[in-house]
C-alpha cells in the first residue's frame, strides 16, 4: 500500500471507530428548538446524511468528505472555550457514526449531552437527551425508540399529522411529543398545529425560534 493509502485508511479506522469525527461547524448559541428551547447550548453539526429530506435546512452538511475531521479530543477542546455546558450534537446526521467515544469524554469534561436525531442509524452514545426527529425519507433503525426523551415531527403537509401519530404509538410513554412547522410552511400550518394541541393536549408546539431571532 503507498503511504497516502495508509494514511487514508488508519483516518477511517478512526472515524469508524468514533475517536475522530468530520466537523461541518460548531458554535455556541441558544437552543432554538423542542424541550431546551431558550438554553445557551454548543452544537457540533457532524457532517454527512443519507436521509435526503427535500426541505432539509442543512443541505449543505450531506456530503460527510467535504468536512475535515478533528479528533474526539480537539472538539471537546473547542467546547471548553465556552461558558456553558450543555452540548447538542447534531448534524447532517451523528448516528451515522459511533458517538460513544465523544460523549464520553464530553461527560467526563463535566458536559451534560444532547442529541438531535432522524434516528436512521443504530443508537449509539451516552445522551441525557435524545430529540428524535423521524423522517418519512429512510426509516428510524429499531434501537431509536426506547432511548427518545422526545419526538419531534416537522410537519410539511397535512398527512404529517397521521405520521407523527404513528410514531407517538412507538415511543416509550414518557417521551415528550412535539410538531415543528417546516419553516417556509410556518405561516401555512402554525394555525393547524395550534388546533390540533389544543385538541390533543399529549403534544406540544415547537418552533424554529432560532431562526425568528435571526441567530445561528
Ligand atoms: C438539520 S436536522 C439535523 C439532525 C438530524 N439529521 C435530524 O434530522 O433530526 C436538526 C433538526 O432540524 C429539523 N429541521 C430540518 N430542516 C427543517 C425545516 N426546514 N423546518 C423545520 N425543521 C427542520 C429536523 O427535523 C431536526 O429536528
Ligand atoms: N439555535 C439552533 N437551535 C437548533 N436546534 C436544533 C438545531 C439543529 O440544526 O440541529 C439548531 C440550530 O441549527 N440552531
Ligand atoms: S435527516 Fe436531518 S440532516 Fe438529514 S436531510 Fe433530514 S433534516 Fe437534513
Ligand atoms: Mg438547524
Amino acid at each position: 500500500m503507498k503511504t497516502q493509502e495508509l494514511i487514508a485508511s488508519s483516518k477511517q479506522a478512526l472515524v469508524a471507530a468514533g475517536q475522530q469525527l468530520p466537523i461541518m461547524e460548531a458554535f455556541y448559541t441558544i437552543q432554538g428548538e423542542g424541550r431546551f428551547t431558550g438554553y445557551p447550548a454548543y452544537f457540533i453539526r457532524l457532517g454527512g446524511c443519507d436521509v435526503g429530506c427535500v426541505w432539509c435546512d442543512v443541505k449543505e452538511s450531506w456530503e460527510a468528505a467535504k468536512w475535515p475531521v478533528l479528533s474526539i479530543e480537539q472538539i471537546v477542546d473547542e467546547a471548553l472555550k465556552f461558558p456553558g455546558r450543555l452540548v447538542v450534537i447534531t448534524g447532517g446526521e451523528p448516528l451515522m457514526y459511533d458517538l460513544g467515544p465523544l460523549t464520553k469524554l464530553l461527560k467526563e469534561k463535566g458536559f451534560t449531552t444532547n442529541i438531535e436525531t432522524s434516528g436512521a442509524h443504530p443508537f449509539s452514545g451516552d445522551f441525557d437527551w435524545v430529540c428524535f426527529s423521524p423522517k418519512k425519507f429512510k426509516n428510524p433503525h429499531p434501537s431509536i425508540y426506547k432511548h427518545a426523551d422526545e419526538l419531534k415531527v416537522v410537519v410539511f403537509n397535512k398527512s404529517d399529522f397521521a405520521f407523527a401519530e404513528e410514531h407517538a404509538a412507538q415511543v416509550n410513554p414518557l417521551c415528550e411529543l412535539r410538531l415543528q412547522p417546516e419553516w417556509s410552511k410556518v405561516a401555512r400550518f402554525t394555525p393547524e398545529i395550534v388546533e390540533y394541541v389544543k385538541n390533543r393536549p399529549n403534544w406540544k408546539v415547537s418552533l424554529q425560534t432560532h431562526k425568528f431571532m435571526d441567530i445561528p
